[in-house]
This record gives C-alpha cells, structure tokens and sequence, in this order.
C-alpha cells in the first residue's frame, strides 16, 4: 500500500470517555466513535474504572468508527496500523496465569495513598526518589496505588506472594487483552507510560532497581517490558473484531500525545491540555530536567532515537470541574453549557474556587487540601460558581508557567492548548488574560488521538519523519490575545494563592478519614498547628531533607502496623540557636520494640521569625506523619529564606 493509500486508527483511552479515530495522511479524522464508561467512586477521594469495561468501550469505540469509516466507502483494510494513547498511571493489576483483573483498576486522580505516601516519604532514600524517576512521592503515580492494593486486597497480595501478579498501567492492559491476553502474552509499556510508575529511570528508560526496592517489590511482580512509542513489532496485532490481525504500531502516554499532536518537536515548544486533568507540557529536548520548582520531569516520546523528555505542571482537576458542576450539582445538561452561564454574570462575584477535589498537584503538591469555594455571599450566583471554576484551572496554569519559568530559565511566548475544556471560549481567554501571552487552539482538536496516529504512522511509513507533518492542522485556529493589562492579572492571581493557602488542613484537625473511607473526629487526641505560609509551598522532593542511613526499610511490602501496636514517642527534641540552628528529631515506636519504623532526622533551618510549629498530646503514628510535615514545610520556607526565627514548643 502506497502511504497516500493508507489511514491509521488511533484509540484514547481517557480519563472519562474512550474514542476510536481514523485518521487520513493529511492527519484529518474522517471516522470517530466516542464513549463515556463507568466511573466508580467508592468512598470520598476513591475513584475506580473497571478494566475489562475499558477493554469492551475500545472494542464498541473500534467498531463504531470502523462502520462510520466503511459508509463512506474505504475499505477496512487500508488502515495500515493502530495507535493507542491513553489515561495515565492508572493502575491496573491482573494474573499471570489466566489474565483476569484481580481489581478494579485505581485511577490517577485516586488520593486513597495518602498514608501510604506519608509513610514512604520518612523511608531513607525517599528524598533521592525523584532525582531517578523525576515524579514527586504523592497519590498521583502508580506505584503508591499498586502498594495500597498489596497492603488491602488479599486477591492482590496473594497473586503477589504466588509470584502470578502482573502490573501494568492503562497501555499495558489495552495492548494485552487486545492481542488476546494470556494466549499471545503481549505484556509491554511504552516509555511514556512506563515512567509515570516511579519505577523507571528516566535517563536509562528501563526499570531501576534501586526504585524497585525502595517500593519492595523488586523480582516479586511481573512487569511489562520498556519499548518505545513507535515500534513496527513490540507491540503486537489486534487478535479479534473487525480489525483482527491489524498490527498495533505506536503508544503514548496521552499528555505526551498531546504534544505529539501538536507537533511541539522543538525544545522550548510547549502545549497545555485541559481534559479531565490539566497538563502542560515544555520539551526540554534530549535531557531530562528535574525541577526544582514542583514541576515534573517526565519523557515526551520515545521514537526509538534518543528519547525527548519535557517538563510538566498537572493539574488534577479542569474538565472533570465542569463535570462535578454538571452531574454533582445539576447545573447543567452538558458540559459546554459552562461557557454561557458562565457568561451569564460579568466576573466571578468575589468567588475562587480552588477545585483540590485529589489534593492540589503542580506546582504546589498539598496532599491536605480539600475542595473550597471561598467568597459565597447572597449575591453569589450560579454563573459566579461555574466562572470560578473555569477560572481554577486558569490559575493553577499560571502557577505553572511562573514554576517553569524558574526552572527553563525561559519565558514561553505562546501557549498551544487541546483537550475537551480549550473548547470554552471563555476559559481560553481567561487563561490568556492571566498568563499575559497568547494562547493558540488549533482547529482539530483530537491531538491527542493525533499523536498516537502519528506514532503508529511513522512506524508503518505512512510518515518518514517529521517534516512531513508539518502541514497538518496548522490552518484555521483561533488565538486568544490577553485583553487585561498584568497588573490586574496579578491582582487576581494573588487572590488565588491566598485560597491556595486557606485550602489546606481541612482533613486531619478534627476529621479524619480513614483507609476504609470512613470519617472519625479525633479532636481530643492531638493538635499540631501550623502557621500560614507564603505562597509559594512547593514540596518538590528534590529539596529535601537529607535522610540519615538507618537499616533497609526500602525492602518488602509495607507492613500494616497496627495503629495500637505503634506508639512512636518523640524521643529527643533538640534545638540550637544561632544562623543555621540544627533541630534534632529521634522517633521510636516503643510498644512492639519494632526498630523496623524508627526515625532518626536532622534538619538544618535559618534563624526564623514566627512560632510556626505547635506539637501537643500523645503523639500515635498519625501525629508523626503529621510532624515530620510540618518540619518538611518549615525546611521549605528556609529555602524560600522567608524565615528569621524558628521557634519550636513540644509538650
Ligand atoms: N465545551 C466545553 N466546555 C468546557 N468543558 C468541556 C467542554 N467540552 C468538554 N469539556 C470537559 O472536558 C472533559 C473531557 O475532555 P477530554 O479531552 O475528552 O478528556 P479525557 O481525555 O480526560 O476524557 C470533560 O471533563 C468535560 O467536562
Ligand atoms: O484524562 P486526561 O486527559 O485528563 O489525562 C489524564 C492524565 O494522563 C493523568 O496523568
């Protein structure tokens, strides 16, 4: 077949829908098939897909773009190749032996990791984590979703302990079952995917054992092989439907299609897309860059050459916002609704919504912040809300760049934006007014669906490279120029951040949530208190603490102790004075003589001006996850260097 002659179908797999798209070599879709599928909310902060659900809408998907594409007189069999693209870190785990889901698969957005993540972030060699796999310790990547699995479903922990676990994220499941699962046992991952499981190297783009251990599972699980996202072979062919034996030829990781899609090859290029998440990605070309600034380092394809990696900003919440309006709060039928009521009032009315609906991700990572909407007065109506709203997503972006910005040494000049929320008019020049640049919205745009075509194509030849792309869907996009000078852009945008601050700390003073999902007030227990911070409270692991050398911790499953066994007592409290004073904090869990949990860390903070830390009680394991926190927040401050004088009370 000619490359003029061919089409190549793309499968997206996102978040809340999966479609199936036929593109032209023009990179024109001329047959789609969308669905919405199950979203599972179990407790507060929970959220499940049901896998094989996942597999059958790409098979609806499949078939339904395939008839809409045989209407219009092609043949199937000029489809030379498929690509998938796909929701990211999902974590889903199966057997083995007879391929079946052992649960339901835990979505990225998922925060049910909380303790497990305060747990790993005291483990020696938590702080050098990110400077392997450029991910941050949070509830986001898949690793910490697989270890709440081991440590809460038998199923899971019994596959595990029979060697029969598979692990894989959303590609490695799709590309499995869709070659016929155990039978073909086409068990890969694309680098893209691969490295948002915080098992990956990011320079050396395979499995890192260092960060296998760290996890403990290391030789236990079976893992899906590294290949690129581009590759004639690794990936295997479609084993039934109406495109049986049609070969599967390119994968990516959805962000990194988006920029793909986008054709944001160069170093510097950068494209932000608001889906169900929000995510801006910037090539930094052929290094990793590990911020230093709360972004992530991640890969931005892999074609087999020498990869590219980019720096990202997540944002957990954009579209899905829209969605909890709409399906939580019925204010509307369908999501592009937001944009007209939105425009029903003149500005948001005083209102911010800071929309922590999973914690806060980029650049801020705050675990503890909660859903707040803050300004509400009897004016507020509908379209106050639903403009705050629009505007979240807006804010966390800016908060971004500015964090890139840092980190690049570069200003961009142009945002590119995608994805299923850039349709909002409105949002698009909101973000324009806040970020004071451009912002271009091509006029196709299915980029992410694109950039797994593209991958799949280039791997059958329907391209040779990329300056036969250029000329697709670059006609015909509409530029949102900023329309309010930058002062009052920062105006707002200093009204958000304070939100930010006032977001955090709901959970965990007098309501907490436990592993089941269930509330308890625990207010007699403890208190530890902590002072406003200044804006900027990024928590890149990057920066910190050094971890004192102790025994291998990093080694097996996490041990569910039990919270009466565990009663750490804060062993030792030393504070020096002077420039530099060092704080000494020793913890023991003293009731079991278990000195598998013992703590031993040492700070260095600046003379600080304000009490910022207040411990009171008993403390029980919670309360040391707590403390430990709190001094990672004041080790921040210091290198903010906001501080003069650290004042620090124990009782
Ligand atoms: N016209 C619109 N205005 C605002 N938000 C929209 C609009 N259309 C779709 N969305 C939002 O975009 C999201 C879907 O975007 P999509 O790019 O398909 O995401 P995903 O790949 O995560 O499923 C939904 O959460 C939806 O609420
Ligand atoms: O579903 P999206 O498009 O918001 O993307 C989800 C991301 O891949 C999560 O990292």
């Amino acid at each position: 077949m000619q490359p003029s002659e061919m089409f190549v179908g793309s499968i997206d797999q996102g978040t809340t829908s999966t479609r199936f798209l036929i593109f032209n070599r023009d990179g024109e879709p001329v047959a789609s098939h969308q669905v919405e599928f199950g979203q599972i909310y179990p407790h507060p902060g929970w959220h499940e897909h049901d896998p094989l659900e996942l597999v059958s809408s790409v098979e609806t998907c499949i078939a339904g773009a395939v008839q809409s594409f045989e209407s219009q007189g092609h043949a199937r069999t000029s489809i030379a190749c498929v690509g998938i693209t796909n929701q990211r870190e999902t974590t889903v785990v199966w057997d083995h032996e007879t391929g079946e889901p052992l649960h339901n698969a835990i979505v990225w957005t998922d925060t049910r990791s909380q303790s497990i993540v305060s747990e790993l972030k005291t483990r020696p060699g938590a702080s050098h984590l990110q400077s392997l796999c450029g991910l941050p310790l949070s509830t986001y990547s898949s690793a910490t979703k697989l270890l709440w699995m081991l440590e809460h479903v038998p199923k899971v922990k019994d596959a595990f302990d029979r060697g029969t676990l598979a692990f894989g994220t959303v590609d490695a499941w799709l590309v499995y079952r869709l070659n016929g699962g155990v039978a073909a046992n086409v068990f890969v991952s694309d680098s893209t995917n691969a490295s948002r499981t915080m098992f990956v190297n990011l320079e050396t783009l395979q499995y890192d054992d260092a960060l296998l251990d760290f996890f403990g599972i290391k030789g236990k699980i079976h893992l899906p092989r590294i290949v690129p996202s581009s590759d004639p072979s690794a990936y295997g062919v479609i084993a039934s439907g109406v495109l049986a034996q049609v070969p599967i030829m390119g994968c990516l990781g959805d962000q990194s299609s988006a920029l793909v899609g986008q054709k944001g090859f160069s170093p510097g290029m950068a494209k932000n897309t608001y889906g169900t998440g929000c995510f801006l990605l910037y090539n930094v070309g052929e290094k990793p860059v590990i911020s230093k600034h709360g972004l992530l380092a991640t890969v931005a394809y892999d074609f087999g050459g020498k990869p590219v990696y980019a720096l990202e900003g997540s944002i957990a919440v954009a579209g899905s916002g829209v969605k909890f309006l709409q399906n939580n709060l019925s204010f509307f039928q369908d999501s592009k609704e937001v944009n007209d009521l939105a425009l029903t009032v003149e500005d948001n009315g005083g209102c911010v919504f800071v929309t922590a609906f999973s914690g806060l991700f980029a650049p801020y990572w705050i675990d503890d912040a909660k859903g707040t909407i803050f300004g509400i007065t009897q004016y507020t109506q509908k379209g106050h809300i639903a403009r705050a709203t629009l505007e979240a997503t807006c804010f966390q972006t800016k908060a971004i760049l500015d964090a890139m910005e840092k980190d690049s040494g570069k200003a961009l000049s142009e945002l590119a934006v995608d994805g299923g929320m850039s349709n909002s008019d409105l949002a698009m020049q909101t973000q324009a007014d806040l970020i004071s640049i451009p912002v271009y919205r091509p006029k196709m745009r299915e980029t992410t669906a694109l950039g797994a075509a593209i991958a799949a194509g280039l791997a059958v030849g329907m391209w040779r490279n990329f300056a036969e792309l250029r000329d697709i869907n670059r006609a015909g996009g509409a530029v949102f120029e900023p329309q309010i000078s930058r002062e009052e852009s920062a105006t707002k945008f200093g009204q958000w951040e304070k939100a930010v601050r006032m977001s955090r700390g709901w959970i965990g003073s007098d309501t907490t949530q436990n592993q089941d999902g269930d509330r308890s007030t625990d207010g007699e227990k403890k208190s530890v208190a902590h002072e406003a911070l200044p804006n900027n409270t990024n928590k890149a692991t990057t920066n910190g603490p050094p971890t004192a050398p102790s025994e291998n911790r990093g080694m097996g499953i996490p041990k569910a102790v039990p919270r009466q066994n565990a009663s750490p007592l804060v062993s030792e409290l030393v504070t020096s004075g002077g420039l530099g004073a060092t704080l000494k904090v020793k913890t023991r869990t003293a009731a079991n003589g278990d000195t598998d949990r013992d703590r031993n860390r040492d700070w260095d903070f600046s003379p600080a001006k304000t009490p910022l830390i207040s411990v009171s009680g008993d403390l029980d394991d919670a309360d040391e996850e707590d403390l430990f926190l709190e001094l990672r927040k004041v080790e921040i401050l210091q290198k903010l260097k906001k501080l003069r004088k650290l004042k620090l009370s124990y009782f």
